[in-house]
């Protein structure tokens, strides 16, 4: 954990020498004070001397006042460099997030990951901008007020240092099963988050479906098994505890005894007990405070353990090291599908797409229809490269897009999904997000040809108006022209639009299709089609069936070639007469 934390703490190495140096002497002036105590009691009250006393209070005084500004500077570097170094840690770990694929958010939950990125991070900010100066602190205190104690008096010395391994090792031993312990809490507790966030984000089918106290009870376990195993840590912890306490508080009783006795038996001054006395208070304080912190370093080298693993995280899909430009001059078609075959690696032995092979030249508008399950929705992925086919390739003017940086290769594209996507921001950032660097006329533009325009500046305040999460202040009909007017925003070269079927109103319906014709407009289309006035408007109809391609054609032909399309074509309309 330490080496990887090093590379992010590296970069501050000015702070850090300016907080070592403040760590050194403030613990060098804090075991100065036990002189000041022996002057005091040696020069001034064994020798009955007012200006023994004065002098002695001046000195100790001084030291007070550079321990004072030790440690401010001490506490402002280290916990600089603790919210600086987590920052940073943070941020990389969501660059990474955001360049994962897909699948690896289908096999992750998103709560846990969330929680990867705020819960752990922030335990390791404590750690970083505190534990690790108190303990670092409290580890040079012990060495310093040892080194102190011995030069003062060995037996004295001897007497304390016999009980050291009887704390040290439960320590280790103690602390390598609270480390596994917090492990286990840390991912309980994410767990129990990523089921609270999402029963929370469908509180209304959890409430419909008046299944509150089912969700209430699968909660309630899951947050009562995080405490069992945090309460197994934090029994091992306060048996660490009170047995360091034991041994620390026994052997200075017994070094007291003895000496007193020396005291008494004029062997030492009174100065130089009390002196031992507060170096050996030290000692035992420092090994204590070590111990209390050494299992929170544990759990945050868990934490640690968890945000390293995830952003050493490989992408499977990558930009290749040298990408090829696309040459839009060339005559080859736009879109080239060729043997097509991807299975899901969850189930290897069902293809999603069987060998399927079709091309699509510009400007042209094909439509993807077939039985639910016939592997429409999966092609768009593959177009977008968010997975990688097991045989065959997709070529864009002739480039195959394996070869295509990432970055350009989805410019080409906007996706308009079945659900439209809406983020809790406003109405303009949520269509500038087709376009980060549009002007408000831009936008408006958009807005006006996506048909939305006239809604939204009736919203309370027009285009600032903030939609809440996934834009739930919005019928289903006006987040679809928000997420229309997001894509004629971006302007793509490739539209691939996964056409809603949730029921809109017939006037609804209308104002989507007319924004959908403006956005289609002189554009290459493809369309995952469900109902049949979309079909009406392409130039192309692609069926697809068990991930193959069983036909092309136009809905006339198709309804004369296709038994599958026939059927597809009867059903619906015989549930539109109905
Ligand atoms: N993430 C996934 N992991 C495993 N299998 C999947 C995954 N997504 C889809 N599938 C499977 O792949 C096949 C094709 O699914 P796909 O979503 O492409 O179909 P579709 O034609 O878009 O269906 P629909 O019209 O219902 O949306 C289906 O058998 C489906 O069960």
């Amino acid at each position: 954990m330490l080496s990887w934390l090093w590379q992010f703490v590296k970069l501050y190495k000015t702070r850090l020498a300016i907080a070592i140096v403040a760590l050194i002497c403030t613990s060098a002036l804090t075991l100065s004070l036990g002189q000041g105590i022996r002057l005091m009691i040696d020069n001034g009250f064994a020798a009955q001397s007012y200006d023994g006393l004065a002098a002695a209070l001046k000195i100790t005084l001084l030291i007070i006042v550079g321990l004072a500004i030790g440690a401010y500077f001490r506490f402002y570097m280290v916990s600089w460099i603790g919210e600086r170094v987590v920052a940073d840690i943070r941020r990389q770990l969501y660059g990474r997030l955001l360049k994962l694929p897909p699948s690896f958010f289908e096999d992750n939950l998103a709560g846990e990951i969330q929680s990867r990125v705020t819960t752990d991070t922030t335990l390791l900010q404590t750690v970083i901008g505190s534990s690790f100066s108190f303990a670092l602190r409290n580890t040079l205190t012990f060495l310093g007020g040892m080194t102190l104690m011995f030069v003062s008096n060995v037996k004295l010395s001897l007497v304390v240092l016999t009980v050291v391994p009887f704390i040290v090792f439960p320590l280790i031993i103690v602390g390598r099963k609270v480390k596994r312990l917090s492990k286990d809490s840390q991912d309980k507790v994410a767990h129990v988050g990523a089921w609270a966030g999402e029963s929370l984000q469908h509180i209304k089918v959890v409430q419909a479906f008046t299944r509150e106290d089912l969700v209430k009870q699968q909660f309630a376990d899951g947050a009562e098994s995080a405490f069992q195993t945090a309460l197994r840590r934090i029994r091992y912890r306060a048996f660490l505890i009170a047995l360091v306490m034991i041994m620390v508080m026994g052997a200075v009783t017994v070094m007291l005894y003895i000496g007193e006795t020396d005291v008494l038996a004029g062997n030492l001054s009174a100065g130089d007990l009390s002196a031992f006395v507060f170096y050996a208070i030290m000692v035992a304080g420092s090994l204590a405070a070590v111990t209390e912190v050494y299992g929170e370093v544990q759990r945050a080298a868990g934490a640690a353990e968890r945000i390293r693993e995830l952003i050493a995280t490989e992408p499977e899909i990558e930009s290749p090291q040298a990408p090829e430009q696309v040459d839009f001059g060339r005559a080859e078609p736009l879109i080239a599908i060729a043997n097509l075959t991807f299975s899901y690696p969850s189930r290897p032995n069902h293809q999603a797409l069987d060998g399927l092979n079709l091309t699509i030249q510009r400007g042209e508008r094909v439509a993807l229809v077939g039985p639910s399950g016939s592997g429409k929705s999966t092609l768009f992925d593959l177009l977008l490269r968010f997975r990688q086919p097991q045989v065959g390739n997709i070529k864009i003017h002739g480039t195959d897009i394996k070869q295509l940086d990432l970055v350009s290769l989805r410019d080409l594209y906007a996706l308009v999904p079945q659900q439209p996507v809406l983020f809790s921001a406003n109405v303009v950032e949520n269509i500038r997000f087709g376009k980060p660097g549009a002007s408000q006329a831009e936008v408006e533009a958009a807005a006006k040809a996506a048909y939305a325009h006239d809604f939204i500046v009736d919203l309370p305040q027009g285009y600032q108006s903030f939609l809440g999460e996934q834009g739930v202040k919005l019928s289903g009909g006006q987040r679809q022209r928000l997420a229309i007017a997001r894509a004629i925003l971006a302007d793509p070269k490739i539209l691939l639009l996964d056409e809603a079927t949730s029921a809109l109103d017939a006037q609804s319906e209308h104002l989507v299709q007319q924004a959908l014709d403006e956005l289609m407009k002189h554009r290459t289309t493809l369309i995952i089609a469900h109902r049949l006035a979309t079909v009406a408007h392409v130039d192309r109809i692609a069926v697809l069936e068990h991930g193959k391609l069983v036909d092309v054609g136009t809905h006339q032909s198709l309804l004369q070639s296709s038994p599958l399309y026939k059927r597809l074509a009867d059903l619906q309309f015989q549930s539109h007469q109905a």
